[in-house]
Formats: C-alpha cells, structure tokens, sequence
C-alpha cells in the first residue's frame, strides 16, 4: 500500500502546478489548506458513514477519495509520506505495534525492543488505562 500512496503522492506533487480547470489537484492547492483540510474531512465523514452503513464498497471507494485527499495535504504542509512511514515504524519499534505513545508524561520502563520481548511495556496498557479511568 505504501508504494501506492508513495506514487500517488508523486502524482499529486506533479500535478500542483497544472492548469486548475482542468486538475482538481492544481485547484485544491489553489483554493489552499482550508480547502485541502474541508476535502479531507469531508471524505472522512463519507468513510465513517458508508461504515455505520455497512456498505463495503463504498467504504473502499470513499477511502481511496480520503487517501488522495490525505496525499494531497501532506504535499502542502510538506509532509512527505516517508516521515508517516517513519513515525510509525518508531511507534512500533517502541511498543510493538504502530501506535500513539502514552499522553501522561510516565516513562517507560527501559525495555528490550517489544520486537524481541513477547509483550508490550505493561507501563503503556496501565497508563492507558490509567487515563481512561478518570
Ligand atoms: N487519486 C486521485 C483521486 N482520488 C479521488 N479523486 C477525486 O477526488 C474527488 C473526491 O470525491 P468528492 O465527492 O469529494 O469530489 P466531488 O464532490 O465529486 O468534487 P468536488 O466538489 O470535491 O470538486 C472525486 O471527484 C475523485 O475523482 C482524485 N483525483 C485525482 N487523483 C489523482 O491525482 C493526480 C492528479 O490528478 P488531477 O487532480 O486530475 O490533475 C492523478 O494521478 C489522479 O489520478
């Protein structure tokens, strides 16, 4: 998946500077990140509905709309999709699978990489817990 979005993300780069009747990319950058970011969260309440909905393929449709638009932002805040890719393999690396870190500022305990050691810190479930009890 990370080729195709790599590929598209090229694609909207190209596309930035064409005429704007013609490219709806080359308009969106016209029109700007207020735009760029309505689009975006447009598509994503499109997704979540045809989900609630139970409609599968308009979920796959609507994502891939939610993807360009996500491509397309990500080339005006100059956000590369490498940087993504990167964050989430050192969420991984972290906690053994590609998510956020606790917000409260406990630390980790100093463990082996969680690729190594079957579980994830215990700290990080308790400390979602944590926040989720109050
Ligand atoms: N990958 C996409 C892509 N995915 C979705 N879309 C368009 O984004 C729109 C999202 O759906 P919406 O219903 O929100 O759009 P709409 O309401 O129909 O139209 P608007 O009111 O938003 O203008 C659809 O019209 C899709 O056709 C895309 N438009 C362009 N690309 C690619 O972007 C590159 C540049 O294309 P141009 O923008 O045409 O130059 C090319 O590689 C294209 O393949």
């Amino acid at each position: 998946m990370s080729d195709s979005l790599e590929r598209l993300y090229l694609a909207v780069l190209a596309a930035r500077d064409l005429d704007p009747a013609t490219s709806r990319t080359a308009r969106l950058f016209q029109r700007g990140p207020s735009k760029m970011a309505k689009k975006l969260a447009e598509e994503a309440i499109e997704v979540v509905i045809d989900a609630v909905n139970g409609d599968t393929e308009a979920v796959v449709r609507e994502s891939a709309d939610l993807l360009y638009n996500l491509t397309v932002l990500w080339a005006s805040a100059g956000v590369c999709p490498e940087d993504v890719w990167r964050e989430m393999s050192r969420r991984e690396d972290m906690l053994g699978i590609a998510e956020k870190l606790p917000k409260s500022s406990m630390k980790l305990p100093k463990v082996a990489s969680p690729r190594i050691s079957a579980r994830r810190p215990i700290v990080a479930i308790e400390g979602r817990a944590a926040r989720k009890r109050h």
